[in-house]
């Protein structure tokens, strides 16, 4: 049995609902074998973070070497970074180890309203990390903080991802979690020549803890396997969806998405 393995260079979340735990379920439910670089540990739960502690640079780059010097990755995916430095180490180890499948969810803000990635880390992003990304997985508001646009039609958002191109990511996906006022939920793949939209209800819930943390790490999961960006894209929309929809009933505040749903809904649990 040939083993597609994933690397997830993230946040720990203590409360389990987003960060590396919710990416390592993630793979783990795609049938990945995942691996992780801390940054940051998280002290979270469902009512907020209630406090931040990152890793310096060095335990960065020596959990990647750790895996760059034995196990190697099919596919990483970035999440929370924290810090301009943090950046800047995590672009030279891919680029040492010469990975190309590389999905970046630009982590800033988590739900309750705290920092996940310091103002000054913006430009390190666009700097090092997008020029060497296949995917870029913004939501409404970290899209319009990359490109200084003000994100409200569609048109807006094909323009970001136009921009977003221009820093030298190959594929940019601008989730539609946000656009609240819609029953919808439209997340828009940009390849450079067309535009994808990828339609699903809009769930009524409280319970979106990790929803952009999962989803790009479905993408990870997909590509790790070799599939093309759409194929990637269409079965991480449906792992979310299921996720979101059986709901799971965990804290007081936003609970986590449910990631045995995809494959319980497929029969395959
Ligand atoms: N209430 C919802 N109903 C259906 N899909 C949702 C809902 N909220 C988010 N999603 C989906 O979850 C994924 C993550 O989107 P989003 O919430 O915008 O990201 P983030 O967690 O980074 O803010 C996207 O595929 C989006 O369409
Ligand atoms: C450790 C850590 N990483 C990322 C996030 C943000 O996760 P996200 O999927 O965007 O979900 P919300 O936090 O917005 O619910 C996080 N909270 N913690």
């Amino acid at each position: 049995m040939s083993i597609k393995k994933a690397l997830t260079i993230a946040g720990s979340d203590s409360g389990g609902g987003a960060g590396i735990q919710a990416d390592l379920k993630t793979f783990q439910e795609l049938g990945i074998f995942g691996m992780s670089a801390l940054t940051a540990i998280t002290a979270q739960n469902t009512l907020g973070v209630q406090a931040v502690y990152p890793m310096g640079p060095e335990a960065v780059i020596k959990q990647m070497e750790s895996i760059g010097e034995d196990i190697g990755a099919d596919a990483l995916k970035t999440g929370m970074l924290f810090n301009a430095e943090i950046i800047q180490v995590v672009s030279e180890k891919i680029k040492d180890y010469n990975w190309k499948k590389v999905v970046v969810d630009p982590v800033m803000i988590a739900k309750g309203g705290a920092s996940l990635l310091q103002q000054e880390a913006i430009s390190a992003l666009k700097q090092y990390l997008l020029p060497i990304s296949m995917v870029v997985t913004p939501n409404i508001p970290e899209a319009e903080v990359l490109t200084g646009l003000s994100i409200t039609t569609m048109d807006d958002k094909q323009e970001a991802a136009k921009r977003l191109l221009d820093l030298g990511v190959q594929n940019v996906v601008i989730k539609g979690g946000h656009d609240e006022d819609t029953n919808e939920s439209v997340d828009l793949l940009y390849d450079g020549a067309e535009f994808y939209y990828f339609n699903s209800k809009r769930i009524l819930t409280k319970n979106t803890h990790g929803t952009g943390c999962t989803f790009s790490a479905a993408i990870t999961a997909e590509m790790a396997k070799g599939s093309s960006i759409y194929d990637a894209v269409t079965t991480a929309k449906s792992f979310i969806q299921a996720a979101i929809e059986e709901e799971l009933t965990i804290g007081a505040g936003h609970g986590p998405t449910n990631h045995w749903a995809f494959n319980r809904k497929r029969g395959r649990s």
